[in-house]
C-alpha cells in the first residue's frame, strides 16, 4: 500500500498505492508508517519524496472506513511524527490532494504541484472538519481568511492557485516526481524548522472577531442548518487564539461531535449515492460498464422556451454544435439573443471563450437530417410533441437518436409514433437547465442500451448527474411531488398556512417551502396539466361531489388561486404577494388568509392547530411512501436514485441524505406507525397508505438502506 524505492542512492520515494484515489486506508496508514520509518532510519537517506500512484498524489481518507471501527495507525500522530522528522519531506502533488491528502502534503516540509494538480480540504462536504491538524496548520501557512474560506466550503484550489496562496512551493508542468526529488536533493542541507507549520506562528488579522462573525452569517444563509461548516469556523478560531497544541485539541473535540452526527453519516451516504447513481442495469443484463455510448457531436433542440435555451447553452458549452430550432421569426430571434447572452455570461464566469460558432438557429425541422441527436423541449402538450416526433422520424437520418425534454408524459408513446422506437429516450432537464445538475434519463421499454448509455453518457459530459428511472407519469421526481404538495394542501384545509408550511420546510433544510417553489415555478403549469386531466374545470360533472376527484380526495384551492390570477412571481401574486411581477421578495398576503378562510368556512371546517412535527411527517413521509412504491415498481433502480433525484432536482437538503434515508434515520417503523394513524386519520387520501414495501422491511426488521433492494422484486423493473 505504500511502494518504497531509493532514488538518485540518497533519496527514499515513496508511492502510495491505493487506486483508484490512493485514499489513506488503514493499510496505506501502516505502510507510510513502515517507509517512513525505514528512511528515517537509514543513514544512506537524506531526503524523501511522497507520492502516488497512476497519477494521483492522494484523495484523502477512505471514507468506507468511516462507517466502521478504527483500524490502523491514526493519521494525526502519523503525520505528526512526518512533520517532526529530521530529513527533509516533499510531497510531489500530481491529480489531487484533498482532505487527508492534502493535510498529509501540509505535514511534508516542502510542496511540488503539477500544473494540472487540484487542492483542498472537502471534508466540510462530508460533514466533517479537517481534524488532521488540516484546521490548525494551513491558515498558519495561509493565513486566517483564505484557509477559513477554503475550509468552510471544501472548495478545490487548482496548483496556480495553490501557489499564489503559498500551499504549494513550486508548479511543474514536468514530471513531477522527478522535479521533487531533484528539490529535495537541493533541501537537505537546508534547516527544517521554519518549514514545520505546526511551530509557525498564526499571521492573525486585527478584525478577527468581525470575520469569523461574518463568515458564521454567511454559512448560516447559505448552508442551512449544517453543522459542520460552524464547527470549521471554531476549529479556525481556535488557530487564530490558541498555541497548535490546544488547538489540535480542539480540532479533536469538534470533529468528535460530526463524526457520529447524522449529517455527517447522511453527507458521506450522499457521496457514495451520487456516483452510485449512474451505474445502471436492465432487466436483460446490459449495463452501464458493457454498454459503449454514441459519440454526439451535433444534436438539434427543438423549442427556445426557458428550457430549450438552457439545454441549447448546456449543449454548446461542451463542444457540441446546436441547431435550434423555434417556430415563428419572432421567437426564434428572442431566443437566439437569450442564447447568446446565457453562453457569453457563462464563458465570462468560466474565463474561457464563448463558443458561439457552433450555434445555428432555423425555422424548418428539414435542417435537421444529419444531427447525431435531438432534444425537444416544445410546450408540454402530448398531441404537440407526437407531431413533432413524427416529422422527426421523417426527416432525421435513421441513426439519429430522439429524445424528449417531457417532465412526465409518456414517453414510449411518442417512441410509438416514430421510426425507431428503440432510439427514443427522455431526457428531464430540470429549469434553469444550463445551471440545474439534475438529468433523469428516462427509459422506455422500447430504448436500446445504447441509447441510454448514450443518454447517460451526455448526460455527465454536459455535467449532468444523471439518473436513469422508468417511464411513469411524473417518472421519479413529479411523480414523488404530488402525494408531497398535496400534503401540504391538504394542511391549508385543515388550518395550516403557505408561510407555516414553508417555514418548517425551510428549517429543515429546503431551499424553498412548497408554496415558495410553486410561485417560483409558476401556478398556472400544474393548473393547466389539471384541467387536461379533468380534474377541474368546465369538464367537471357538477354532480360531482366537492372536493373528490376520480373516486379521491381533492383539494380544489390551487384551482382557485389560479381562478384570480395568481400564477406566482411572473404575476406578482400566488401563494404569496410580491413587490411587482417577477419580484421575489414573497410576503404573507391577507387575501389568501381571507381565501382560506372563506373556504373552511363554506365546507364546514373547523380550523385547527398544527404542528411543526405533523407538517414534516405528513408532508415527507408521503413523499418517502410513493418513493417506496416507485422502488416496488421497479421505476427507480435503488433509493439512492431517489435521493440523487430529490437533492439536486428538488432542493432536498444534502445533509438530511434524500427521503429515503431521511425515512431510513427516522426509523423504518416510525414512518410506518405515523403513516398509518395518519391514514386512519385521512382513509380517503390513498399516498398515506403505507406502501407494501415500507410494510415489508418493517416486517423484516428494517434493514439499512444499502440492503432494500435485497427486499425488492425485481420482475417488475422498467428499468
Ligand atoms: C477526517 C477526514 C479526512 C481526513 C478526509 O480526508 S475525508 C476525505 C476527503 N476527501 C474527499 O472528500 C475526496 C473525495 N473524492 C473525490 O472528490 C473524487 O473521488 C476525486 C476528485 C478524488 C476523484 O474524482 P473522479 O475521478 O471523478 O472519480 P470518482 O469520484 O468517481 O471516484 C472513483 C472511485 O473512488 C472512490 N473514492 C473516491 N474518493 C474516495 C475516498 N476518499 N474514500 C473512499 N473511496 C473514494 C469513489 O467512491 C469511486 O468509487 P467507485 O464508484 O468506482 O466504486
Amino acid at each position: 500500500m505504500a511502494r518504497y524505492e531509493l532514488v538518485k542512492r540518497s533519496v527514499a520515494l515513496i508511492t502510495l498505492t491505493n487506486p483508484p484515489v490512493n485514499s489513506l486506508s488503514s493499510a496505506v496508514r501502516h505502510g507510510i508508517a513502515k517507509t517512513m520509518d525505514r528512511a528515517l532510519s537509514d543513514p544512506k537517506v537524506t531526503a524523501v519524496v511522497i507520492c502516488g500512484e497512476n497519477g494521483r498524489f492522494c484523495g484523502g481518507a477512505d471514507i468506507r472506513e468511516f462507517s466502521g471501527p478504527m483500524r490502523g495507525p491514526p493519521l494525526l500522530p502519523l503525520l505528526d511524527s512526518i512533520e517532526a522528522g529530521e530529513k527533509p519531506v516533499v510531497a510531489a502533488i500530481e491529480g489531487v490532494a484533498l482532505g487527508g491528502g492534502l493535510e498529509l502534503a501540509l505535514v511534508c516540509h516542502y510542496r511540488i504541484a503539477h500544473s494540472k494538480a487540484r487542492l483542498g480540504l472537502p471534508e466540510v462536504t462530508l460533514g466533517l472538519l479537517p481534524a488532521a491538524g488540516g484546521t490548525q496548520r494551513l491558515p498558519r501557512l495561509i493565513g486566517i481568511p483564505a484557509a477559513l474560506e477554503l475550509i468552510t466550503t471544501g472548495r478545490h484550489v487548482s496548483s496556480q492557485e495553490a501557489l499564489k496562496l503559498g500551499i504549494v512551493d513550486q508548479v511543474t508542468e514536468q514530471n513531477v516526481c522527478e522535479v521533487a526529488v531533484e528539490f529535495a536533493l537541493r533541501a537537505v542541507a537546508k534547516p527544517l524548522s521554519s518549514r514545520r507549520l505546526s511551530a509557525l506562528t498564526v499571521p492573525c488579522p486585527p478584525d478577527l472577531d468581525a470575520l469569523l462573525e461574518a463568515v458564521t452569517m454567511q454559512i448560516q444563509k447559505k448552508a442551512r442548518g449544517m453543522m459542520a461548516p460552524l464547527a470549521c469556523v471554531q476549529a479556525v478560531r481556535a488557530a487564530a487564539t490558541m498555541p497548535y497544541s490546544q488547538g489540535i485539541k480542539r480540532e479533536s473535540e469538534l470533529m468528535a461531535t460530526l463524526f457520529n452526527s447524522g449529517q455527517a453519516r447522511a453527507l458521506q451516504y450522499c457521496f457514495f449515492a451520487e456516483r452510485t447513481a449512474g451505474k445502471w442495469t436492465l432487466p436483460s443484463g446490459a449495463q452501464w460498464n458493457d454498454t459503449k455510448p454514441r459519440e454526439i457531436r451535433s444534436a438539434a433542440v427543438i423549442g427556445l422556451g426557458t428550457m430549450g435555451r438552457g439545454i441549447a447553452v448546456s449543449l454548446a458549452r461542451v463542444g457540441i454544435s446546436v441547431i435550434a430550432v423555434e417556430s415563428d421569426k419572432k421567437l426564434m430571434e428572442t431566443g437566439r439573443q437569450m442564447v447568446i447572452g446565457m453562453l457569453e455570461r457563462d464563458a465570462k464566469r468560466r474565463g474561457v471563450s464563448a463558443s458561439l460558432n457552433l450555434l445555428k438557429f432555423t425555422l424548418s425541422l428539414q435542417n435537421l437530417k444529419d444531427v447525431d441527436l435531438v432534444i425537444e423541449a416544445v410546450f408540454e402538450d402530448m398531441a404537440l410533441k407526437k407531431r413533432v416526433f413524427q416529422e422527426l422520424s421523417k426527416v432525421c437520418r435513421p441513426t439519429t437518436l430522439l429524445c424528449s425534454n417531457t417532465s412526465g408524459l409518456d414517453v414510449d408513446a411518442l417512441a410509438g409514433v416514430t421510426d425507431r422506437p428503440q432510439l427514443v429516450i427522455g431526457m428531464h432537464f430540470f429549469s434553469p437547465a444550463h445551471v440545474m445538475k439534475l438529468l433523469e434519463v428516462v427509459c422506455g421499454p422500447r430504448s436500446s442500451s445504447e441509447t441510454i448509455a448514450t443518454a447517460m453518457s451526455l448526460g455527465k459530459r454536459m455535467g449532468k448527474v444523471s439518473v436513469a428511472v422508468g417511464n411513469c407519469p411524473g417518472f421519479v421526481g413529479n411523480r414523488m411531488l404530488k402525494p408531497y404538495s398535496d400534503q401540504a394542501t391538504f394542511l391549508l384545509e385543515e388550518g395550516a398556512t403557505p408561510e407555516q408550511i414553508d417555514k418548517v420546510l425551510e428549517d429543515f433544510g429546503f431551499a424553498m417551502g412548497v408554496f415558495r417553489m410553486s410561485d417560483l415555478a409558476g401556478l398556472d403549469v400544474g393548473w393547466r396539466v389539471r384541467k387536461e386531466s379533468g380534474l377541474t374545470g368546465p369538464d367537471v360533472d357538477p354532480k360531482n361531489p366537492p372536493r373528490r376527484r376520480q373516486g379521491r380526495k381533492y383539494c380544489p384551492i390551487p384551482d382557485m388561486v389560479c381562478e384570480q390570477g395568481r400564477f406566482g412571481q411572473k404575476t406578482g401574486r400566488g401563494w404569496y404577494m410580491y413587490d411587482k411581477p417577477g419580484g421575489t421578495n414573497a410576503k404573507p398576503d391577507p387575501l389568501i388568509q381571507n381565501l382560506l378562510e372563506t373556504y373552511r368556512s363554506r365546507y364546514g371546517i373547523k380550523p385547527r392547530n398544527i404542528t411543526d412535527q405533523e407538517i414534516i411527517e405528513r408532508c415527507l413521509f408521503a413523499l418517502a411512501n410513493e418513493g417506496f412504491r416507485i422502488l416496488e415498481d421497479g421505476i427507480a433502480a435503488r433509493p439512492e436514485d431517489i435521493d440523487v433525484i430529490y437533492q439536486f432536482g428538488y432542493g432536498f437538503p444534502r445533509h438530511r441524505g434524500g427521503p429515503m434515508f431521511y425515512a431510513s434515520m427516522v426509523g423504518l417503523e416510525r414512518v410506518l406507525e405515523r403513516l398509518e394513524h395518519y391514514h386512519q386519520a385521512h382513509p380517503d387520501v390513498s399516498h398515506l397508505e403505507p406502501s407494501p414495501l415500507l410494510k415489508k422491511l418493517v416486517a423484516c426488521g428494517s434493514p439499512p438502506i444499502q440492503k432494500w433492494r435485497e427486499h425488492i422484486k425485481t420482475m417488475h423493473s422498467h428499468l
